[in-house]
């Protein structure tokens, strides 16, 4: 029976997948707080993508826990855990392309159960309204009738991260979600990081460390599947054990 612990919105104990004995992830924990950025670090196959598979369901773990407000999420499967509010983004933008930025977000707005009548307006109105204020979030009001295929890599990026906001969920993953975007561009959706964690918490993969220091809460240094060192952005640069691992000495 997993208990729910109002610190935590996310607790992941002794998390653990083994690919034919091959160790991704090993025995990892780490706790995240409503409301915190928490962004992974790590070389190149730490295990950070698979730790977020994980935790989607995307990839079956092989021991731990992954309680999430007081569910276990291993028990559950991918399109559970959607619903009870973990969306994730993966690094390819995967927006349709053939349609406006408006459809994609409105394909996106979570289906209730069936609406009759004079209340299908007054719903069509509330999602029309939604979907205005992620446009303004995702910094793309004046774009609401272009196609989809028009849009900047970078545009793409945030239109699919709407995508997600647009079915509120309280933890939101994000795999390297600057990558290929313009400086301009990578500090704008700092912004919007910034902005969307006042009402729910985000957990980031990310190689830039100039993004990182913008966004992180906290900072998860993993290495070989396991965390090697966390804490602040200037707590885990200084610690030396991360400076070795980085530095290759
Ligand atoms: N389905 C799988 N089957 C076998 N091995 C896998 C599988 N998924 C991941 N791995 C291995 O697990 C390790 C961790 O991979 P992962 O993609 O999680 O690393 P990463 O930290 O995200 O790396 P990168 O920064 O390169 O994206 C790698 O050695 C990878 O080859």
């Amino acid at each position: 029976m997993n208990v729910h612990n109002p610190n935590f919105l996310l607790m992941v104990e002794g998390l653990t997948v083994s690919f034919d004995g091959f160790k991704a992830v090993n025995d990892l924990s780490f706790y995240v707080e409503p409301n915190e950025c928490r962004v992974i670090i790590g070389p190149n196959g730490a295990g950070k993508t698979t730790v977020l598979d994980l935790i989607c369901g995307r990839t079956k773990a092989t021991s731990g826990s992954v309680n999430f407000k007081g569910r276990e999420l291993l028990s559950m499967r991918e399109d559970q855990i959607v619903h009870a509010g973990v969306g994730r983004k993966f690094q390819t933008p995967s927006v349709y392309e053939d349609l406006t930025v408006f459809e994609n977000l409105e394909l996106s707005y979570p289906k209730g159960h069936s609406v009759f009548g004079a209340l299908t307006f007054r719903r069509d109105d509330k999602v029309k309204t939604r979907i205005k204020e992620i446009a303004e979030t995702i910094f793309l009001e004046d774009l609401l009738n272009d196609k989809a295929a028009y849009l900047s890599h970078g545009q793409k990026q945030w239109l699919e991260i709407g995508m997600l906001l647009i079915q509120d969920p309280e933890l939101l993953m994000l795999d390297e979600p600057v990558a290929g975007m313009s400086v301009a561009e990578r500090k704008k959706t700092a912004e919007l990081l910034n902005r969307i964690i006042q009402d729910r918490s985000v957990i980031v993969i990310e190689h830039d460390m100039g993004f990182v220091a913008d966004i992180a809460t906290r900072v998860t240094v993993l290495h070989q599947g396991k965390t090697l060192s966390e804490g602040s952005m200037e707590r885990v640069q200084n610690d030396p054990k991360v400076i070795e691992v980085y530095l290759g000495h």
